[in-house]
């Protein structure tokens, strides 16, 4: 597939970002570095790549990740999404009848894409016919003719006629029944001011509902004067790229379609007639990046919707002196999202902190687990235990262990945690920078233990 190497480049960024324990301004520096040099070996237009770079490093430095989110997945869905603008949003090809132009230079795969436009149509049940136009190729008359005997669709042509308007006149008249006429105009090695003249005036006289520009994903940097003469020229509503399965690098064709700003509805993905496929920029980027499903990343930001008042709350009663077990039951049901709480827990520097008890790995491994398990164990206490957790002797213990059927020790280590908690939360309720970096930890921000060290000596 093309892109193959971009892909593994940008991969390998991604894995950097997502295995790096913290974010700076230096990461962020040498990521976008290492971006701008992937793209712009994948061909991607140069101006394209630096607007690209600059925006991904300004939004990365400057702002910050919703609630919920790590610092590395904010900047991965940064990536993403500048990325996605030079592909384009989804927009669906509107299938309804209609009559289509297809426009592109010599061989980059017009006729080609006309006779596998018609199967797609067809197996959509839109009868589908085909327009010889290319009055310039010898042997596009026959090639045409040969494809729609191939996937059986209408044909119009007039062999030896040098007047492709007329041709495209009679061709529609011809096949008024078909719910869907192509017409496969001329292409030239180079954009010539007669290639230009003459799709445009078919255009003009003609009025066809829908302009596509096929274009060869190899072509390279031409690919951006080619888009934006023929774009002048006969207004470009779509965009059909073909060979897309070859090993070439595609850049150049991409940043041409991100210039021109029109959907790319298809790709071509090899010379069968079926080799066609609908283009979701989504999906592809994914592909590209090696994400699983990038929305289900940006659906953890929704879930964790904290606000700051919220937030600024919950920490307000986790450092008062008062925090009993009813509150902690409070603040966890409020945290208690995925990886929010081991991220929340994973900052606390509470190896630091006088009485320190640090968690250590596999317990933030196992933090959501851990809280489910503590969630029952306080269901099976009485408000006035979780009000006052003092009074929780051994026989109480005995009772609530039987209760939630967690054993004793799962609620010793439960009170544990709770009074390491009190303690550390009342030792540093007085420091300021401490209380404002942890606001940030709530609200799902990200940042170094070491940082949050230094805050705090
Ligand atoms: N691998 C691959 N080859 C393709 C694809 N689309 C077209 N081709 C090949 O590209 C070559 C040129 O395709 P044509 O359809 O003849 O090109 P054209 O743009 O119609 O050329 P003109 O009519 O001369 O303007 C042919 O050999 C096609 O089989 C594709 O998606 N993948």
């Amino acid at each position: 597939m093309v892109l193959d190497n971009l892909s593994e480049s940008l991969k390998s960024i991604m894995r950097k970002i997502s295995g790096s324990s913290f974010i700076d301004k230096d990461t962020i520096k040498e990521v976008t570095k290492e971006i701008q040099r992937a793209l712009l070996k994948a061909d991607v237009n140069v101006k394209l790549v630096l607007k690209l770079t600059n925006t991904v490093q300004e939004r990365a430095l400057n702002e910050k990740p919703p609630a919920g989110m790590t610092a590395q997945d904010y900047i991965i869905r940064v990536i993403y999404e500048e990325l996605l603008k030079i592909l384009g949003t989804d927009s669906n090809f509107d299938l309804k009848p209609q009559t289509i132009m297809l426009v592109g230079l010599y061989g980059n795969g017009k006729t080609t894409t006309a006779g596998k436009l018609a199967r797609l149509f067809m197996k959509k049940g839109l009868s589908t016919g085909l327009i010889a136009a290319d009055v310039h190729r010898p042997g596009a008359f026959e090639q045409l003719q040969q494809i729609s005997g191939d996937v059986n669709c209408g044909f119009y042509g007039e062999k030896g006629e040098k007047n492709a308007l007329k041709i495209v006149r009679n061709g529609i008249k011809e096949l008024a029944d078909f719910k869907i006429k192509i017409i496969d105009t001329s292409g030239r090695d180079s954009l010539d001011q007669e290639l230009i003249d003459e799709v445009h005036e078919i255009k003009e006289k003609i009025n066809p509902d829908t302009v596509l520009f096929v274009i060869d994903a190899t072509l390279g940097q031409q690919a951006g004067p080619q888009a934006k003469t023929l774009h002048d020229a006969v207004n470009i509503d779509g965009v059909i790229i073909t060979k897309m399965d070859g090993t070439g690098k595609a850049g150049g064709a991409l940043s041409a379609v991100a210039d021109i700003q029109s959907p790319v509805y298809f790709i071509g993905t090899g010379e069968h007639m079926d080799d066609i496929q609908i283009f979701n920029p989504k999906k592809f980027l994914s592909r590209l990046l090696g994400m699983g499903d990038i929305d289900a990343l940006m659906e953890v930001v929704k879930e964790t919707n904290i606000t700051e008042e919220e937030a600024e709350a919950s920490l307000d009663k986790l450092m008062s002196g008062k925090f009993d077990l009813k509150d902690m039951y409070d603040v966890w049901e409020k945290f208690a999202k995925p990886g929010l709480l081991k991220k929340f827990f994973g900052a606390l520097p509470l190896g630091k902190m006088p009485g320190g008890n640090k968690l250590d790995e596999s317990q933030l491994d196992q933090a959501d687990e851990k809280l489910r398990l503590y969630r029952v164990i306080l269901d099976s206490m009485t408000f006035y235990e979780l009000e006052n957790p003092d009074v929780l002797n051994a026989k109480r213990i005995k009772r609530i262990a039987a209760g939630s059927g967690q054993g004793e020790k799962n609620v010793r280590q439960l009170l544990k945690e709770y009074n390491a908690m009190k303690k550390n939360m009342k030792s540093i309720k007085k420091n300021r920078n401490f209380k404002k970096m942890l606001k940030t930890q709530l609200k799902g921000g990200n940042f170094s233990l070491d940082d949050l060290e230094s805050k705090m000596l």
